[in-house]
């Protein structure tokens, strides 16, 4: 999209992945979503300010915050699975549709407190038309990453002020209740009021147990600025908009892999029903992270769908690489943009054979340690890696835990082999409309 205005350099080398991730970090700047804490027009922040907040929000979606959050995931899921059991018979579902409604509700849930079943449609009417992308939106996106004064100076909006007003209200409510002590549920709302008060930010355990995260999450724990209200709004509003898009993909891709691929869904299934017996009916989060089929799944599932198909890095200075015996190798100029195709380089033969076979095995015990270091990065790479790898992983698996508990997926006289993607959209979705059928399982 920005190839027209700035140049592109396609980097497949892996240890200039590394060097312009990690490495070098200062001199490559992050091209796509950011956290933001201007809530009326969606401005990334700048280094300092980016760093400060991200090591702000860092705790938000640690593994123990993750474990206090499991409930209020898990009742959404179940939710979810029962609107499909009053049917009888198989139920013929389009799954991009479906999972995108679990996701939007999931995090209007925890990063809005609210419950959408509760409150109406007006929530979710205009979640829907925020996600909905538009040319002139593009535009405005584009316009703030390459003239953000201008576009603030003459007002712009990314997002239609009463869309806004509506997100605000939801939240400002929440905080109300919550700051009056009417109610009291925890999730985000509840993370982010504490880091608010400046209470309850020691955060401690910080176990990478799932392969999907990247150990980069884990990069600065320290609390360094206070949140303003203004600043919740803004937050949970790039939650929800960072986080639907990406989630209902894997949710899909992997609903198509196991309806296609009926031995992985049986091993699944096995994996879950000896979880539920061993957990006397009633899942836990520690049962749920220690599944580790179900954790190979959503890994190769990321692998070979990866939501977001190319990560962007802009050149903030005039760069020279050179080699270890000292000669330059490249030459970079400030303002180039390098594109990491993702997507091309988690189907690349040489670090995945045979790449177009869905394969859960990749991911085994025995197998993870052969996957060559940054040749897989579904969350991205380095410091500005996806804060919320933790999050989407538990949403994905608590669902397709209920899910599965209850319903076999089988393909339908609609499902296509191999579904064509979109070339043109931020994250990777399927043209073909994806549709499963859930049938009924009878469980003992
Ligand atoms: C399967 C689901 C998801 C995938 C595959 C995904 C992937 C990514 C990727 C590739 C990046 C850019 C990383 C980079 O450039 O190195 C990113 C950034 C980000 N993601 Fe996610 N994401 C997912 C779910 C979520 C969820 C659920 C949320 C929020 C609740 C979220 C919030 C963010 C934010 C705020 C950033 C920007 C981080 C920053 O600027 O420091 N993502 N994500």
């Amino acid at each position: 999209m920005y190839s027209f205005i700035r140049p592109q350099l396609i980097v497949k080398d892996l240890s200039l992945i590394k060097l312009i991730c990690i490495k070098d970090f200062d001199y490559f700047k992050n091209r796509t979503a950011s956290i933001s804490n201007e809530v009326k027009n969606l401005v990334w922040l700048k280094d300092q300010k980016w760093h400060e907040m991200r090591t702000t929000l860092n705790p938000t979606f640690s593994s123990s915050k993750m474990e206090l959050m499991f409930n209020t995931v898990s009742d959404c899921a179940l939710q979810f699975v029962r609107q499909f059991q009053k049917s009888h018979g198989m139920v013929e579902v389009d799954s991009r549709d479906v999972y995108a409604r679990f996701v939007n509700d999931s995090i209007a849930s925890v990063a809005f407190g609210i419950n959408v079943s509760n409150c109406g449609n007006e929530f979710l009417v205009t979640t829907r038309s925020l996600q909905k992308s538009s040319l002139g939106r593009s535009l405005k996106v584009m316009g703030y990453s390459i003239l953000p004064r201008l576009m603030a100076m003459l007002n712009i909006r990314i997002y239609p002020e009463k869309c806004l007003d509506v997100f605000t209200d939801a939240i400002k409510e929440t905080i109300c209740r919550r700051d009056q002590n009417v109610s009291f549920r925890m999730d985000m709302v509840h993370v982010l009021l504490e880091l608010r008060q400046g209470s309850g930010i020691k955060d401690d355990r910080e176990i990478g147990e799932e392969f999907s995260v990247p150990d980069e999450v884990l990069v600065g724990r320290q609390r360094t600025v206070a949140l303003s209200d203004e600043d919740m709004v803004a937050h949970a509003l790039v939650f929800l908009t960072a986080g639907t898009e990406t989630t209902s993909t894997l949710m899909c891709f992997m609903s198509h892999e196991l309806a296609v691929n009926e031995d992985v869904q049986k091993r699944l299934r096995n994996e879950i029903d000896d979880t539920i017996r061993r957990c006397d009916g009633k899942i836990t989060y520690e049962a749920l992270v220690g599944m580790k089929y179900l954790d190979m799944v959503i890994s190769e599932s990321l692998r070979k769908w990866p939501p977001q198909d190319k990560l962007e890095r802009i050149c903030g200075k005039d760069y020279t690489i050179r080699s270890e015996d000292g000669d330059i190798c490249v030459v970079l100029e400030k303002g180039i943009n390098t594109v990491i195709p993702v997507y091309a380089i988690h189907r690349d033969p040489r670090y995945f054979p045979n790449p177009e076979k869905f394969d859960p095995e990749r991911f085994s015990d025995e197998n993870k340690s052969n996957i060559v270091p940054y040749s897989y990065m579904p969350f991205g790479l380095g410091p500005r890696c996806c804060i919320a790898a933790r999050f989407a992983l538990l949403e994905a698996k608590i669902l397709f835990f209920h899910l599965l508990h209850k319903f076999e997926l089988v393909p339908t006289d609609k499902t296509v082999s191999f579904p064509r993607l979109y070339g043109r959209t931020i994250s990777q979705r399927s043209r073909d409309s994806i549709s499963i059928g859930l049938r009924s399982r009878i469980v003992l």
